[in-house]
C-alpha cells in the first residue's frame, strides 16, 4: 500500500544548529501514528517542517506517493495535509459558526457534515470561540481541519491541558475518521499512555532523532525500553527498531 505520508531523511532547525536530523517515517492510509518524546525533542519542529512552515535543510516529504514541493505550505495543504497546531489557531473573537465558515464550512450541508462528527459543537455555534473550554476549542480546531478533507492530519499536543475523558472523545473521533475515511493521522504527544492507547504505531524522538519505533503491541512489550527512550536515557540510534 502506498503511504499516505512518507518522510525521508528530514533535517531542519532554526539557527545554525539542526533541531531535527535525518527523520524518516511513514503513515499508511487509515493509520494513527504517534510521535513521542519529551519537551524539546523536536516533535513540533517535525510537524512544522512537514507542513513547509519551517524550512527543511535536507530530506523529502511525499503525500500519497508524490513528493511535495519543500518550503511551500500551500502546496503541502493542496496535496492533502491538514495541520492542527498546538495553539489551535482559532479566531477568538469569531463565533464557532464563523470559525467553521472561514475554514470553508459555509453551506448548511457542510455544517451538517461537521456537526455529524462533532455534535457537541451544535449548541455552541453562536458562541465566541475564545469563550469555549479547552476541550471545546480543541474540538473546533479539529473540526476546521477535518472539514478540508485532508488525507493526512498532523495534530500537535491535542491532549494538552484537557481532561482524560475529553482526550478520549477526541481520539475516538480521529479513530473513526481513520477507519471510515482512511485518514492518516500523525499525533504528537507528550502524554505517553494516551498516545500508546490511541496509536497503531509510534516513533520516539530524542534530541531530534528517532531512537525507537514499533507497533503498539511491540512497544507495549518493550515498555521499559520505551520509557527509557522517552525519558532520554537511551542514546540516539542505540535502540532504533
Ligand atoms: N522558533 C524557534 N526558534 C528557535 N528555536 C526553537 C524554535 N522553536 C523551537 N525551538 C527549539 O527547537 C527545539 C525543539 O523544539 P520543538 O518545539 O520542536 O520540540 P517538541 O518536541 O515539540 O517539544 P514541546 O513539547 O516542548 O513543544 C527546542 O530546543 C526548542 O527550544
Amino acid at each position: 500500500m502506498t503511504a499516505a505520508l512518507a518522510v525521508t531523511g528530514l533535517s531542519a532547525g532554526y539557527g545554525s544548529a539542526p533541531v531535527i536530523r535525518g527523520i524518516s517515517f511513514e503513515v499508511l492510509p487509515g493509520e494513527i501514528v504517534a510521535l513521542l518524546g519529551r519537551n524539546g525533542a523536536g516533535k513540533t519542529t517535525t510537524l512544522l517542517t512537514i507542513s513547509g512552515l519551517v524550512r527543511a535543510r535536507a530530506g523529502e516529504v511525499s503525500v500519497g506517493g508524490k513528493a511535495v514541493a519543500a518550503h511551500h505550505p500551500r502546496a503541502v495543504t493542496r496535496a492533502g495535509v491538514g495541520h492542527v497546531p498546538e495553539e489551535r489557531a482559532l479566531f477568538a473573537n469569531l463565533s464557532v459558526r464563523d470559525n467553521l465558515a472561514v475554514a470553508g464550512a459555509r453551506r448548511a450541508r457542510d455544517l451538517r457534515r461537521v456537526l455529524e462528527l462533532f455534535p457537541e459543537l451544535e449548541r455552541l455555534l453562536d458562541r465566541r470561540s475564545g469563550l469555549l473550554s479547552g476541550g471545546e476549542q480543541q474540538m473546533l480546531a479539529l473540526a476546521r481541519a477535518v472539514h478540508q478533507r485532508p488525507k493526512v492530519l498532523l495534530v500537535d499536543e491535542m491532549s494538552l491541558g484537557l481532561a482524560p475523558k475529553i482526550c478520549q472523545r477526541l481520539v475516538d473521533i480521529l479513530r473513526r475518521l481513520a477507519t471510515e475515511q482512511g485518514l492518516a493521522v500523525v499525533l504528537v504527544e507528550q502524554h505517553l499512555f494516551l498516545a500508546l492507547e490511541a496509536a497503531d504505531r509510534a516513533y520516539v524522538l530524542h534530541r531530534g532523532e528517532i531512537t525507537l519505533s514499533g507497533t503498539r503491541a511491540e512497544l507495549a512489550e518493550r515498555r521499559a525500553e520505551l520509557e527509557a527512550a522517552y525519558l532520554g536515557s537511551v542514546t540516539a540510534g542505540a535502540a532504533a527498531a
